[in-house]
């Protein structure tokens, strides 16, 4: 299988290298703030699958530049979907927890009523709705709180923090499902294969690690697989102020992801000690 993935530098791309048949594109082979360059580098291409890993992903500076995150997350992946349309191959696309209100505390369902409540989630949403419109065959996979050894994320962060500093005050009432990048991989590969197969398959699908976790507990947890002497105080999300407001509730109901690819949530608490290992090498 011949996959043309968007995206190099990221985490999620970094990890989708790493299987055979993979061709990662830079921003300079195509730049998604130019949607006609993506799509005319699927017209051109000879490949059996597109998975979309490049996106806007700065959460708080997408609030002061709204347009290049529309560009980006929502007009560039429907163009995407119009070509690969065109050509009649498959698209996987990533989304996120973030198209959610975060209101509740019941994991949401791939079809649960959408309400970003900043840029990023609007210009994700975007990109959903722009995708499913097109009508090609495609997946929409939504995951969450993304971690790698590789590019920015909490727990590389936290590290960077932990090490300056004996104390640190983490929000404790937004919880999640952290997710290893290379497991959001495999699980793009194994959709791709499937949707080459069986395009019915097409649709929205979630997935993110287990257990469910506020960031404190996640922040508690990396400090102590990596050996951090460091102080977690719980704090609400009243008290850390940042641009974008973030859900509350992040939790993804995966199942409709296991019944479909039998793929199944992989354990954070795993991916995270990889991560470490990495990290440490
Ligand atoms: N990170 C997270 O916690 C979560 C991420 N997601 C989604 O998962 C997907 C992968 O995320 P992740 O791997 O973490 O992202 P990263 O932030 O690690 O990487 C983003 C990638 O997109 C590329 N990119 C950004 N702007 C452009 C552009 N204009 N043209 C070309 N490439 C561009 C970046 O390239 P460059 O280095 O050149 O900027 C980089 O390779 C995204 O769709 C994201 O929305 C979903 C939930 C959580
Ligand atoms: C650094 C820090 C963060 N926090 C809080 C702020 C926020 O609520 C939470 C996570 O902060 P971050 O800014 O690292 O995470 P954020 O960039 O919001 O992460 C999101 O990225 C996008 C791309 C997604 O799609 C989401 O799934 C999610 O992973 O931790 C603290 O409470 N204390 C701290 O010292």
């Amino acid at each position: 299988m011949k996959v043309l993935v968007f995206g190099q530098t990221g985490q999620l791309a970094t990890e989708l290298a790493q299987f055979d048949g993979v061709t990662c594109l830079g921003r300079r082979d195509a730049d998604l703030t130019n949607p006609r360059a993506c799509e005319a580098v699927i017209a051109q291409a000879d490949m059996d699958v597109v998975i979309n890993a490049a996106a806007y992903t700065a959460v708080d500076r997408s609030e002061e530049d709204r347009d290049t995150a529309m560009i980006v997350n929502a007009m560039a992946p429907t163009a995407m979907a119009a070509a690969a349309a065109t050509r009649g191959i498959p698209l996987v696309h990533i989304s996120t927890d973030y198209v959610f209100d975060g209101s509740g505390t019941t994991p949401w369902k791939p079809d649960d009523a959408t309400g970003p409540l900043g840029v990023y989630g609007s210009s994700k949403l975007g990109g959903e709705k722009g995708i499913t419109a097109t009508g090609g065959t495609h997946a929409i996979l939504r995951t969450a709180w993304v971690f790698s050894a590789h590019g920015t994320n909490f727990v590389k962060t936290m590290l960077r923090l932990g090490a300056e500093r004996d104390a640190l005050n983490i929000v404790a009432d937004q919880i999640g499902g952290p997710t290893p990048a290379r497991d959001i991989a495999a699980a793009c590969m194994r959709i791709a294969r499937a949707l080459t197969e069986d395009p019915t398959k097409s649709g929205t699908y979630h997935f993110s690690g287990a257990p469910d976790v506020s960031w404190a507990n996640f922040a508690r947890e990396i400090f102590a697989q990596s050996g951090l002497s460091v102080d977690v105080t719980d704090i609400p999300t009243t008290a850390y102020s940042t641009s974008a407001k973030r859900p509350a509730n992040s939790r993804l109901d995966c199942r409709m992801t296991t019944a479909t690819f039998g793929i199944a949530r992989p354990d954070w608490r795993r991916g995270l000690a990889q991560v470490v290992a990495d990290l440490n090498t």
